[in-house]
């Protein structure tokens, strides 16, 4: 460790000095937040002002360094009802300014000590505009952060032998066990069979609000197995992970469409139909993630403010019926900023997508409205 690098470290605020390092070398010293530790993971930023308790258990960002651009983190401590999943997903976290008293009406903890329970390595005193800047010139990439190894070259060599996001297939760490129900809230309408490659908790509680009853299913499922519940439609939902690894969800999801039951995918689930369909996936350089990306919904011509997180996107053409095994399929929704293939719907074939997140959580609820299309499809069907 270099003489400059040791006096910052020992120049830390207070408590136990961490550091993360990045695959490229860039460094950045702090002090330890949650857990005591090592992690790693591949590093990216998230934008949202708001959510972080839904961030950290959004299964999607499994074997991810997250890091809020979002100053101050914390302030509202962590309650009791805003869980996406059962558990803390983060590889790592990375914040500025943690909160050093939450308040919160809803509050029932500290982020720090929540953190810590839920054995999340982070580091906070971080200049994250920085880190950001870096990751969004350079993209994301692997990092490590350390409270028990404070060498940045020896950290470095573990971040630069630890895996990659490409190519990793995820969906097994993070899938249930085994099939669970979601229960319509109030009068049942309709059955759906949910695919579960790292869902999110609103997903099946705002089906529920439209009347549909949710059968959750592991990744590994077959398509008898979904048939067994007698579904009115599916529903492929978000995960981690590279879609070009889910070579059985994609089997699955062109049996389904065989079957012409009505299917719905997001984010991951739409990178999977996506590939069903016959296009290709490809990595972003930084992805999209946080809560106010434009989106256009070419079909009404509206624009939608909407929750991202996706390091992957689907390759197809935007202005053009694109002939596929299923019939002509097109693009019904792109991103603003840089139109990236946002939603995918098929002309002939009951099935979209969209690459977004219309359960929010955390985030605006512009796109609520593809929740209503997708009980209008079954609708249709039935
Ligand atoms: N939220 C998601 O479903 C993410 C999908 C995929 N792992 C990606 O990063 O693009």
């Amino acid at each position: 460790m270099s003489t400059h690098f040791s006096d910052a470290v020992r120049r830390s605020r207070s408590g136990s000095s961490a550091i993360l390092v990045l695959e490229d070398g860039r460094t950045f010293v702090g002090e330890a937040y949650g857990a005591l530790g090592e992690t790693f993971g591949e590093a990216v930023f998230t934008t949202g002002m708001t959510g972080y308790q839904e961030t950290l258990t959004d299964p999607s960002y499994h074997r991810q360094v997250v890091v809020q651009t979002a100053p101050q983190i914390g302030n509202t401590g962590v309650n009791d009802e805003d869980d996406e999943s059962s558990r803390f997903w983060v590889a790592g976290y990375v914040v500025r300014d943690p909160a050093r008293r939450p308040s919160n009406w809803r509050s029932t903890g500290d982020l720090g000590e929540r953190l810590a329970a839920e054995g999340v390595v982070g580091i906070s005193g971080v200049d994250t505009r920085a880190l950001t800047r870096h990751l969004r010139s350079r993209g994301a990439m692997r990092a490590g952060i350390s409270s028990v190894d404070l060498d940045p070259q020896s950290l470095l060599a573990r971040v630069q032998s630890a895996p990659q996001m490409a190519g990793a297939d995820l969906s097994a760490e993070v899938t249930t066990s085994s099939r669970y129900t979601v229960e319509a809230a109030g009068e049942h309408r309709y059955t759906v069979a949910a695919l579960d490659l790292g869902i999110k908790r609103n997903v099946s509680r705002r089906l529920a609000e439209r009347g549909v009853t949710t059968h959750v299913f592991p990744a590994s499922s077959s398509i008898d197995e979904l048939l067994a519940v007698s579904p009115d439609a599916v529903f492929f939902s978000p995960g981690p992970g590279d879609p070009a690894t889910a070579d059985g969800p994609v089997a699955l999801a062109r049996e389904v469409m065989r079957r012409e039951k009505p299917l719905f995918g997001i984010c991951f689930g739409s990178q999977i139909l996506g590939r069903a369909l016959g296009f290709g996936t490809y990595k972003l350089g930084y992805g999209h993630r946080g809560i106010n990306q434009p989106v256009l919904d070419r079909t009404t011509g509206k624009v939608e403010v909407t929750s991202h997180n996706h390091g992957f996107a689907v390759d197809a053409p935007l202005n053009t019926v694109i002939d596929t095994d299923f019939g002509g399929v097109e693009v019904s929704h792109v991103c603003l900023n840089d139109n990236v293939v946002e939603g995918l719907r098929g002309l002939e074939v009951p099935a979209f997508t969209v690459q977004y997140h219309p359960e929010a959580a955390a985030g605006p609820h512009d796109a609520d409205y593809l929740f209503d299309r997708f009980v209008e499809l079954v609708e249709k069907k039935g």
